[in-house]
């Protein structure tokens, strides 16, 4: 019997549309389509390659509005973020566009006169992704464009909540001229597709992007055919606001990064860390400019926050939220809830909470939500201390005017990526990615195509 996937807009618990799930059968036979054509893919020549991507690109760009309103629909994101998405989600095309054209080897010198050494790269071969619903194109893209550039066939899986934004953008992908086999989707359970991506033999390589405990499972579970492994999982970002900090920028730094996708983003300010001296005028700022941040149905073009995206995120956050209070944490703003379990939209009013600890939950899981929790420093020390004390290590904020407190900060805190004054650092020419388990490798930049290439060893006797 043929299953479908309900697609959901979470602003109002609406039915989209039903996307019909694959079978067993039929993922099975896109590995095999994936294997089949990796041979002629990988021959195509490097500029070719570009091309079609760049045609891929240029067809995103002139579909963005529709593709903008899809992912506000199904993952409830404000229409301005979706826009600002496909932008992003295209930014990466257009980058290993022309990565592709700089796979370059290189000779070792011997040591006899008999022998040469050539070193060549070439693509690992077809790639299998699981995408989450956050970012719904960017995440998407940003594994797709360095595995096609690279000359890797490619078979995604989106998340379930979000699969309609994938769908438009692989047909867009065949339009452009990528070949149906090389770049293609299947729908249905994580769990199930993810077993068949790592038991087969023809997968070499898996790319997730997700939580920290399917990352884990997907690693354990590709050990068994050795496949190379990517993971982009959770984080846990602190943000630390020295003394000395802009506290104007810093706040607005940090509601940038904070309120993105309703604080959906594994890369969102988590814990805020601020120095005694500066946390009432800090907080007091924060607290009145999060108060007129506009929360609603993404689609109108005013609305800052939308809906988080189902029932479990929200309970997540609420029991986070009683957690704090009941612990002694004070409400700044927010605290407030629009939602209906009946119809199924769950949306939190930003929020912001002084006098946090560190024994409450808020302060040791990630919280994917507009929740923004501050607690005070008195030595920097004390604050890298609390900073790292986590699992996860992938992105770290900080705001200070002072050059050597940077550089001590930076050196010492242990996340792949750090914003310095910067509460936005994502961008397709920078390598993204997380330390401890936020994760395994990177995207973007010139580090984003290495996962999709080996490293051939050409030795040249006798001559
Ligand atoms: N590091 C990054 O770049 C990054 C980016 C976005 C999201 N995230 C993280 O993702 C998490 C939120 O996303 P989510 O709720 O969609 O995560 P999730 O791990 O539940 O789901 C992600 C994807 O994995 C699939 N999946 C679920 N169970 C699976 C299983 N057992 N085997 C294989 N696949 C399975 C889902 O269908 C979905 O496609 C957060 O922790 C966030 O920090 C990380
Ligand atoms: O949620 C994770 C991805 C966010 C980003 O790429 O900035």
């Amino acid at each position: 019997m043929t299953e479908y996937i309900s697609v959901k807009n979470p602003a109002t618990g609406e039915l989209i549309e039903e996307v019909k799930t694959n079978t067993n059968e039929e993922v099975e036979q896109a590995i095999l389509r994936s294997h089949e054509s990796f041979k002629a893919w990988s021959s195509v020549n490097a500029h070719e390659r570009s091309r079609l991507l760049q045609s891929w690109s240029r067809l995103i760009q002139e579909n963005k509005e529709e593709i903008a309103k899809v992912m506000t629909l199904e993952s409830g994101k404000p229409i301005k973020e979706s826009l600002g998405e496909v932008d992003y989600a295209t930014s990466y095309i257009d980058w290993y566009a022309e990565e592709a054209k700089r796979l370059y080897g290189r000779t070792i010198p011997a040591n006899t006169e008999t022998k040469r050494i050539i070193i060549t790269r070439q693509a690992v071969g077809p790639v299998a992704a699981i995408t989450p619903w956050n970012f719904p194109a960017a995440m998407m893209t940003r594994k797709a464009a360095p595995a096609l550039a690279a000359g890797c066939t490619f078979v995604v899986k989106p998340a379930a909540e979000t699969p309609l934004t994938t769908i438009k953008l692989i047909e867009l992908a065949h339009k452009a001229g990528i070949p149906e086999n090389v770049v293609q989707c299947v729908n249905g359970s994580g769990k199930t597709i993810g077993d068949i991506f790592t038991s087969s033999p023809y997968i070499r390589k898996i790319t997730f992007t997700g939580s920290t405990p399917v990352g884990k499972s997907l690693i354990t579970k590709s050990a068994n055919t050795v496949q190379h492994v990517s993971m982009e999982l959770g984080g846990h970002a602190p943000v630390i606001v020295a003394a000395d900090a802009d506290i104007d920028f810093a706040v607005t730094q940090t509601i940038a990064s904070k309120f993105r996708n309703a604080g959906q983003t594994c890369i969102c300010a988590n814990r805020v860390l601020v120095h005694e001296s500066v946390v009432d005028e800090f907080s007091q700022k924060l607290a009145s400019a999060v108060s007129r941040l506009k929360v609603g149905n993404g689609l109108h073009e005013d609305i800052d926050v939308g809906p988080v995206i189902n029932k479990n995120g929200f309970n997540k956050v609420v029991s986070q939220l009683e957690d704090a209070v009941n612990k002694g944490a004070e409400v700044l703003a927010g605290n407030e809830f629009d939602a209906n379990q009946e119809k199924g939209y769950f949306f939190i009013h930003p929020t912001v909470l002084k006098d946090v600890k560190e024994d409450m939950n808020i302060m040791q899981e990630e919280t994917f939500g507009p929740v923004i929790p501050i607690t005070t420093f008195t030595e920097l020390d004390e604050a890298i201390k609390i900073a790292n004390s986590t699992p996860f290590g992938l992105a770290s904020y900080f705001f200070t005017n002072d050059y050597r407190t940077g550089v001590y900060l930076n050196e010492n805190l242990d996340f792949g990526i750090v914003g310095w004054n910067d509460g936005a650092p994502s961008a397709a020419h920078a390598p993204f990615g997380g330390m401890k388990e936020s994760g395994i490798g990177r995207e973007g930049g010139s580090e984003g195509i290495e996962p999709y290439l080996e490293t051939k060893y050409l030795s040249i006797g006798n001559l």
